[in-house]
């Protein structure tokens, strides 16, 4: 049985993954870390990661980017090894990642769902068609007025993995507002729609001279991220130090 600590536990995707680990056999919370008290634990719940004394494989982590600098340093010292879900991570943290990944085993995706994750191929293997042919791409996510970081990390994902095919020559234009002038060829628009309790949807638009063609990933509910994240520690206890992402849990 795979002991898990919940980092941002009462939040709602740690709720949601709390409520999803109660009926696996092969994985529980043994403690969760949040500042916020406002729910009914089954686990002890610590204000941090320093001040949890409980024995653990593997932390799961769906809080704050404010918060991961102090999350990673404490699995680093541990050699505990951590998924990593939060987004809007700055360069800087993104760095520190892979300098923690070097003591510990960090499995880091900004979106944790199936179908994602094959998007993300599919993405590649259609902009290496579509861009050498002349198309125009183009990037617009939905999430719930609660959301802070803006365009989420899957968009910048998407793009990334969409540029990583395109000898990452594009650049990514997130306001046309500021400049009058036509879009350049090599740009990825990302745009960013808050609202209501949209779950998270993604759409991908490569506009040809006639046609276009739109990929598009809608979640129902935020349980597809949570199934993907309690994989992902699974597969994560144990395992050496090192970067992992969701390509090494999913088999397509
Ligand atoms: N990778 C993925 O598939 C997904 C990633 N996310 C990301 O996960 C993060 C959390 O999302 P939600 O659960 O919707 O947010 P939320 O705001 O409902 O929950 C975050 C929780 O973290 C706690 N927290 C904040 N700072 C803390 C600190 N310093 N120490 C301990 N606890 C702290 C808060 O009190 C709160 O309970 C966001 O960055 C979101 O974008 C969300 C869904 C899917
Ligand atoms: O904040 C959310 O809710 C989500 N955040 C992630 C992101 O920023 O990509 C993943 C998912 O879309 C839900």
């Amino acid at each position: 049985m795979v002991k898990a600590i919940m980092h941002g536990c009462n939040g709602k995707m740690g709720q949601v993954i709390t409520g999803l680990v109660r009926d696996d056999s092969g994985i529980e919370i043994v403690a969760g870390i949040d500042k916020y008290r406002g729910v009914e634990n089954t686990y002890p719940v610590f204000d941090t990661l320093e001040a949890c004394d409980v024995e653990a494989d593997v932390v799961i982590d769906f809080s704050n980017a404010a918060a991961v600098d102090e999350l990673l340093a404490v699995c680093a010292e541990r050699v505990l090894p951590v998924v990593l879900c939060t987004t809007g991570l700055s360069e800087e943290q993104l760095q520190n990642v892979q300098r923690i990944s070097e003591k510990t085993a960090v499995l880091r995706s900004a979106n944790m769902s199936l179908g994602v994750n094959l998007l993300m191929k599919l993405l590649k293997e259609a902009a290496s068609v579509l861009a050498p042919a002349g198309f125009d791409i183009e990037l617009v996510e939905k999430h719930h007025n609660l959301k802070v970081d803006a365009p989420s990390g899957t968009a910048i994902a998407m793009a990334d993995s969409i540029n990583e095919a395109l000898d990452n020559e594009y650049v990514y234009n997130y306001d046309r507002s500021k400049e009058r002038k036509k879009r350049e060829k090599k740009e990825i628009g990302i745009v960013a729609v808050r609202g209501g309790t949209i779950v998270g949807q993604h759409d991908v638009i490569f506009a040809g001279a006639d046609e276009v063609i739109e990929f598009q990933h809608t979640a129902y509910s935020k349980a597809v991220f949570g199934k993907g994240a309690v994989e992902a520690a699974k597969f994560l206890a144990g395992k050496p130090a090192g970067r992992y992402d969701m390509s090494d849990v999913i088999q397509f």
